[in-house]
């Protein structure tokens, strides 16, 4: 399980390591990872030449002494400085030492590699004054880029983007996961992502006392444990039935997308209800159908919305969805019939998923801005419900303010249908049993994991998601 840490957590479990270590040993175990990664990607030592973007903090001292390990094995290290003047002094003679100089900009030759040392997790606000072209050097050089920590430019906490930043291909991040390179665009600048281990874990769970962070990111061995198998004495029943109340006269697909990736969540039986029965039975013979939710029987959990419109019929089955007593997903059409609707989920007793994309969201909650996470946890509070907030890294936020940064995904998700089999196999987990938070975490990471898998061979469009989904929950309960 890998906890998310905000940075003014990560400080204090740093100054309680560092409180109990010799001085420099910190930065030292950093370095070295710095230096051991650098090496990896430049494949070769001797000859290659490295650039130090090196800012006036603990990061650019982290890129200094890493470029004197560097310089050590014979690798030509130069330094580019934000500011000559406020450089880390024994960082910087300690480079000097190994062979590597201090040069300005102008005098920067063809790197093999570049390490960005510009800023960390002291990062405020859009870099200023002569970051920027440090930066921008960056960007239009053609050697790869490792970034310290996180790539200068993106918000720590956030992930936000509010001008120029370094696009990394791999970042090394020390400590702990901050939110900023899992969330917004700070996930795309982050590139692959190394944590170094500086024993910060054990601090930051004596300092919250949780049991669980209250950020996390769930890794294939926990969805994998959050997936229930059918055991010899389940049956259809037991297993769990979802409802679907999707799809309508004009929009038959909603409802064939929906149903087929609600078969797949571990469900003995899937249920449909409304007017597009013909069409979703003609496609999956194996679900039950009836016109209205009223008549659909029981289930364990329903989703209601996808491709619904917004008939008198679609109030119908969203309010028979709201108002019954199991959970439930309201996603796309069902989101817009609750924006003057809101009684319906304060008035529920059993738990309910919202999954909008930002259009849907600010509908509903008012506008997303650039704090994804702070944005989910606030309409998790006010509506009492799970929020899955989709982007190219979903964010799924309790009530409790517990959140769930999903890992997987490719933009080829963003394409039409492509929320009906997410919302679709939501429900179906949740049918199954998950907790509802878990539940949404697991379907946004096995939705994502298909897109990927997908997308390997060509173009996705949603219906390739369905056998795409079957292959992942193979490979991951086999
Ligand atoms: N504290 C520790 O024990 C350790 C810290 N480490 C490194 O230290 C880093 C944090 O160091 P610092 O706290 O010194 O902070 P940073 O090195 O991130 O940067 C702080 C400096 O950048 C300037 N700055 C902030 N935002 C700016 C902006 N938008 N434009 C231009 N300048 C800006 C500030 O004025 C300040 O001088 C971590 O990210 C990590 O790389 C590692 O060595 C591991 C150990
Ligand atoms: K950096």
């Amino acid at each position: 399980m890998a906890g998310v840490w905000p940075v003014a957590e990560i400080r204090a479990a740093e100054d309680r390591v560092r409180a109990g270590l010799p001085e420099g040993s910190l930065m030292a175990r950093a370095a070295r990872a710095i230096a051991v990664q650098a090496r990896a990607m430049l494949g070769f030592g001797y000859g290659a030449r490295v650039l130090l973007l090196v800012g006036s903090g603990d990061n650019g001292a982290d890129a200094l002494y890493a470029g004197a390990q560097l310089a050590r094995r014979g690798i030509a290290v130069q330094a580019v400085a934000a500011d000559p003047a406020r450089v880390d002094g024994a960082a910087l003679a300690a480079l000097r030492r190994a062979g590597g100089r201090l040069i300005p900009l102008e005098r920067a030759g063809d790197a093999d590699l570049i390490v960005d040392g510009l800023l960390g997790i002291g990062a405020s606000g859009p870099l200023r004054g002569a970051l920027v072209p440090l930066v921008r050097h960056a960007s239009d050089s053609p050697a790869p880029v490792l970034a310290i920590d996180l790539p200068s430019g993106v918000d720590p906490d956030t992930g936000a983007v509010a001008g120029p930043a370094v696009r990394a291909d791999v970042t090394v991040c020390m400590g702990a996961l901050k939110p900023g390179l899992l969330v917004g665009a700070g996930r795309l600048h982050a590139g692959r992502l190394l944590v170094v281990d500086l024993g910060l874990h054990a601090e930051l769970a004596g300092l919250t006392e949780l049991a669980q962070p209250m950020i996390r990111r769930l890794d294939e061995d926990e969805i994998a444990a959050a997936l229930l198998e059918p055991g010899p004495d389940d049956d259809k029943y037991t297993r769990g039935v979802v409802g679907v109340a999707a799809g309508s006269q004009a929009y038959p697909g909603a409802a064939q997308l929906c149903v087929g990736s609600a078969r797949l969540g571990g469900v003995g039986a899937v249920r449909y209800a409304g007017h597009a029965a013909h069409e979703v039975v003609r496609r999956w013979p194996e679900v039950l159908v009836t016109e209205t939710v009223a008549e659909a029987g029981r289930v364990q959990a329903w989703v209601v919305g996808p491709g619904l419109g917004s008939t008198s019929d679609a109030v119908k089955s969203l309010r028979g969805v709201l108002g019954s007593d199991v959970p439930a997903v309201v996603d796309a059409d069902g989101l817009n019939l609750l924006v003057e609707r809101r009684q319906l989920l304060s008035d529920r007793g059993a738990a309910t998923v919202l999954t909008p994309h930002d259009r849907e969201f600010e509908r509903l909650f008012g506008p997303v801005g650039t704090d994804r996470i702070a944005a989910a946890r606030r309409a998790a509070a006010e509506s009492g419900a799970v929020v899955l907030l989709k982007g190219y890294a979903t964010v799924v936020a309790e009530p409790d303010g517990h959140c769930y940064l999903n890992p997987t995904g490719t933009a080829a998700l963003a394409t039409a249908g492509s929320g009906d089999v997410l919302a679709g196999l939501t429900g179906s987990l949740l049918a199954a049993g998950i907790q509802p938070g878990l539940a949404a975490a697991t379907a946004a990471y096995l939705h994502g994991a298909a897109g990927a898998r997908a997308a390997q061979d060509g173009p996705v469009v949603a219906s390739d998601l369905l056998p795409a989904l079957r292959a992942e929950l193979a490979a991951l309960t086999t």
